[in-house]
């Protein structure tokens, strides 16, 4: 698609020649209403003629085009906005290009050329986007471009009074995009070479010909476009290439002691480590700058002094305590209980999309129903709250900055029905910290339990956006994945729309995180506006399941994996599509409004239904089936590791309902071992039979459990309801 200016209201400066023509063409071109602004000076500013801005603006009108012509100074920025505001209503882009050349080596540079060229350059600038700032902030969309120039950037022989304007207009442009983002007004600068009045005085008449303003334009116009996002860039661009630029920062070295004075001697015994780029960081904002500070305060206090360098800062762009995010990984926070009565319950179902409308959302909305059940997704809010009171940031290397994180993926398994009050206590674990490139992704996992017994797991991806490039690895085999859906239509679709406040109501659930409520806080993190939690999109996408494949019954709901692939914004409308293969429902979750896949590689597990489980079972029936292959999945996830190990002693305790129904005890003396079962409590109501050597086999991942089971080595005996959900716990009784 075309980028279209049509409505838009552009202001160009200095646009009667060189590349304020060019511009000034290409978004009339376009569709835009523009100003072209020329004083009609010579190249040092001297002489007026109105005759270059009116001769652009013909030039626009003979292709159809709107213009008007204005012969202000940049001086009378004022004057020159209310000329724009008069012709069209409304400023919406400005591009600050007049400028004049009074090129003098520095020692003859006079009081006159300095000022004048900071005059029209930098308080031009200034003086005429200032008059467009609060018209821009109030419509709550600008656009400003900076001229800049590689003689700034670089410097310049014979340019001092030049290339001063011009990085003071950069130091301009980079305030204005921090103070203007959160109203949707950004501000690039560009630095252009192009062959224009300016330039054909210091480049060879070749090279200023080859050097053509029509390829800086669409940099320019692309860049003024609603659609363009970059905000706070620099960018050099002519000869139809264009580069960002960025600033890069030695590691940076540490040169005094504690309690003692800083020397020059000191500097220079480490320049050559000051001045060295090894592991250079490229910090983006004064408080990424200022974090090394903090790391010089802190080294110095644990007196390492001279020597120390600032690595992992250098590391860690965001994740910016001073210490790699890598080191991390293992770290627990401290316990934490979460207290909740039937009103939680109820305004988290409301948060989630749940309605009175639906008559079959009435048991998760109203405590005096006869089922009154809690939502199995609550499984979040109660393990989350372990994260959400800023213990995460204290854990060293994650010291994390809000406006950059993301809830990446989400996985959750619960072991039982949640219940509609009580106290549950959680205990979370930093699993692992990745490195992807564009982010650093952290993994926690969070073990829940009530009393002693496990009632959820989950696992929380938090996708840090900014923080990669530590250097650390990519992948993890802790992290539960994302799995694509099969390729054909989906068995089921439903489409449900979020409320304009459908934040507002899911935050008082516990997540207070001002990226859904604050509009400058998510213009901090790159958004127009607050997005909806990933959280609450992952609610609705699971009510969606229970409800076509489950008949809102919660006890059928096993666990969810969710990967959060698209932010989605309060009021849209979610579209969720599943197929059903076995008990497992894959789900992808569109924008209805974009097509945007927003939930992606997700599933839910579902127990198989009751009135499967009613069928008598035999030894080979499904229900047995379903608990070996629960025994077998733990058994290779811990047991092969285990049984390498010497002289180990482990226990399975297999529970139903919370009691304890039977317990195995494997005891390993040099690898190999015997099994012991019980003792079974009184309440048991299922056994096993298996030879120990055939257990052992299966412990020992020699044989798959399935297997041995239809080969009739494993035979359960009992009557197991798959709705009343049949733990195996691996006690952790290794003594290595
Ligand atoms: C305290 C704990 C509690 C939880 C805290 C949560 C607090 C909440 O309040 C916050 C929220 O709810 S935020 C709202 C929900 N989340 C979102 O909207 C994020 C949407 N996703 C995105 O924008 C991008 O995927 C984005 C930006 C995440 C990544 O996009 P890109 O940078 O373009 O990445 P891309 O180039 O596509 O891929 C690079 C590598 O990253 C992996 N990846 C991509 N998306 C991921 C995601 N969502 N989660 C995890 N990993 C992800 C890619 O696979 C790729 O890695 P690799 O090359 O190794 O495959």
């Amino acid at each position: 698609m075309s980028l279209s200016f049509e409505g838009r209201v552009v202001l160009v400066t200095g646009a009667g020649g060189g590349l304020g023509k060019e511009y000034a063409l290409s978004f009339a071109e376009r569709g835009a209403l523009v100003v072209v602004n020329d004083l009609g000076t010579d190249t040092k500013g001297g002489g007026k003629s109105s005759a270059a801005a009116d001769k652009v603006v013909e030039e626009i009108r003979a292709k159809g085009g709107k213009a008007v012509a204005n012969y202000d100074s940049v001086e009378d920025g004022e004057k020159l906005v209310q000329a724009v505001l008069d012709a069209f209503g409304r400023i919406d882009v400005v591009v600050n290009n007049a400028g004049i050349l009074r090129d003098r080596s520095f020692a003859r540079t006079s009081d006159l050329d300095w000022d004048l060229i900071q005059r029209i350059h930098l308080r031009g600038s200034f003086l005429v986007t200032r008059a467009a700032w609060n018209h821009m902030k109030n419509q709550k969309f600008g656009r400003i471009i900076m001229t800049a120039s590689a003689a700034g950037i670089y410097g310049n022989f014979g340019q001092a009074n030049y290339s001063a304007a011009k990085l003071g207009m950069l130091g301009l442009a980079n305030t204005l995009a921090i103070e203007g983002r959160k109203y949707n007004v950004y501000c690039n600068t560009i630095a252009p070479v192009a062959g224009s009045r300016l330039t054909e005085t210091v480049m060879p008449p070749d090279l200023v010909a080859a050097l053509k303003p029509e390829h800086v334009a669409p940099l320019v116009l692309w860049l003024c476009h609603e659609q363009c996002q970059e905000n706070g860039g620099l960018f050099e661009v002519g000869a139809g290439w264009i580069g960002k630029l960025r600033w890069e920062r030695s590691r940076g070295q540490i040169v005094r002691k504690k309690n003692k004075p800083m020397s020059p001697e000191g500097v220079r015994d480490q320049w050559d480590k000051i001045c060295d780029f090894t592991d250079a960081t490229k910090p983006t904002s004064v408080q990424e700058s200022l974090q090394s500070i903090v790391e010089v305060l802190s080294s110095l206090e644990s007196e390492e002094g001279v020597g120390a360098n600032l690595t992992a800062v250098a590391a860690s762009p965001t994740l910016g305590s001073g210490v790699n995010p890598s080191a991390a990984v293992g770290q627990k926070l401290p316990p934490s209980t979460f207290h909740f009565t039937h009103t939680q319950c109820i305004l988290y179902a409301l948060g989630v999309g749940m309605s009175t409308k639906d008559p079959d959302h009435l048991r998760f909305l109203y405590e005096g129903s006869e089922d009154f059940s809690c939502l199995p997704t609550f499984g979040v809010i109660v393990s989350q709250a372990s994260m959400m009171d800023g213990s995460l940031g204290s854990v060293p290397g994650l010291d994390i900055d809000l406006t950059r994180v993301l809830h990446g993926e989400q996985y959750l398994e619960l072991y039982k029905p949640l219940p509609t009050s009580g106290s549950l206590t959680s205990e979370a674990t930093v699993a692992d910290v990745l490195d992807k490139g564009s982010g650093a992704v952290i993994l926690l996992d969070v073990n829940t339990y009530s009393g002693r017994e496990l009632v959820c797991y989950n696992q929380f991806s938090v996708f840090v956006v900014g923080a990669g490039g530590f250097g650390g690895k990519r992948t993890s085999e802790k992290a539960k994945a994302p799995v694509p859906p099969p390729k054909r239509a989906p068995d089921a679709v439903v489409i449900d729309s979020t409320t304009r406040d459908q934040a507002a109501l899911y935050r008082l659930s516990g997540d207070w995180n001002p990226l859904h409520i604050d509009p400058s806080f998510a213009a901090m993190g790159g958004f127009k506006a607050p997005i909806l939690h990933g959280l609450c999109s992952f609610g609705f996408a699971a009510r969606h399941v229970l409800k076509q494949f489950a008949n809102n019954d919660p006890s059928r709901f096993k666990a969810i994996k969710v990967r959060f692939a698209k932010p989605v914004m309060p009021g849209q409308s979610l579209q969720t599509e599943m197929w059903k293969e076995g008990n497992r429902i894959h789900i992808q979750c569109k924008v209805k409004e974009t097509d945007a896949v927003v939930l992606a590689g997700a599933y839910v597990d579902l127990h198989a239904s009751e009135a499967s489980a009613e069928k008598p079972t035999q030894a080979g029936g499904l229900q047995s089936e379903l608990v070996f292959a629960e025994i077998g999945r733990r058994v290779k996830d811990m047991g092969s590791e285990l049984v390498k190990k010497v002289n180990a002693v482990f226990s399975w305790e297999i529970t139903k309902d919370g009691k304890n129904a039977a317990q195995w005890t494997i005891d390993l003396k040099n690898g190999s071992g015997s099994v012991h079962r019980g003792p079974f409590s009184g309440k048991a109501d299922v056994t096993f039979t298996v030879s120990d050597e055939d257990f052992m086999e299966v412990v020992q991942g020699k044989v798959n459990p399935q297997k041995a089971f239809f080969a009739g080595k494993l035979k359960v005996r009992g009557n197991i309801m798959l709705s009343q959900k049949l733990e195996v716990i691996l006690k952790d009784h290794a003594k290595l």
